[in-house]
């Protein structure tokens, strides 16, 4: 059977990672995971992870590098992971699609939400990112008045 990609993306703001909360399927429900979905046909996964954050959150984001691994779903689904930040003007996360709650993680945070069990290898690995994007938890950008802590 051919893979079909699901990309997850670790937004990564002032040193904290988005973890969003299923509202379903009623199997997914109340589990939470890194936001995103399907590749669709004749798309790539950075265009599809931009389109599904904007659909599911409502934010323009940019992906950053790709997590390094991949990690069985349901077949024929194989998640992959990208980083990703927030661009300067969007508007904060809000779950408008697929979930019912968000959450700003930091580090010392990461494993207070129940995560779906094959999000957690990937969750894992995007955990090393989050002091690299960031630096020391401010935006690694000068942002002029931007005090590092973005929305949220
Ligand atoms: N987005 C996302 N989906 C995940 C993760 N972990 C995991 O098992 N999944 C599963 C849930 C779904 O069965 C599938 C992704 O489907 P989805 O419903 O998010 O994708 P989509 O927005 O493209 O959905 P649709 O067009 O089929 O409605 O992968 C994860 O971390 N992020």
């Amino acid at each position: 059977m051919t893979q079909r990609i699901v990309v997850g993306a670790a937004l990564i703001d002032g040193g904290r990672l988005l973890a969003a909360r299923r509202s379903a399927p009623a199997e997914l429900a109340g589990r939470w995971e890194l936001p995103g979905g399907k590749v669709e046909a004749g798309e790539s996964p950075e265009a599809a992870l931009v389109r599904e954050l904007r659909e599911e959150l409502g934010v323009t984001a940019e992906p950053g590098e790709r997590v390094a691994g991949q990690w069985p779903l349901r077949p024929p689904f194989v998640l992959h992971v990208w980083t990703a930040r927030l661009l300067p003007g969007s508007a904060a996360p809000l779950p408008l699609e697929d979930h019912d709650d968000l959450r700003w993680l930091t580090p010392a945070q990461i494993w207070d939400v129940p995560w779906l069990d094959q999000d957690v290898p990937a969750v894992e690995r995007a955990l090393a990112h989050l002091g690299r994007a960031t630096g020391d938890g401010r935006r690694a950008t000068s942002g002029g008045t931007d005090d590092g802590t973005g929305p949220g």
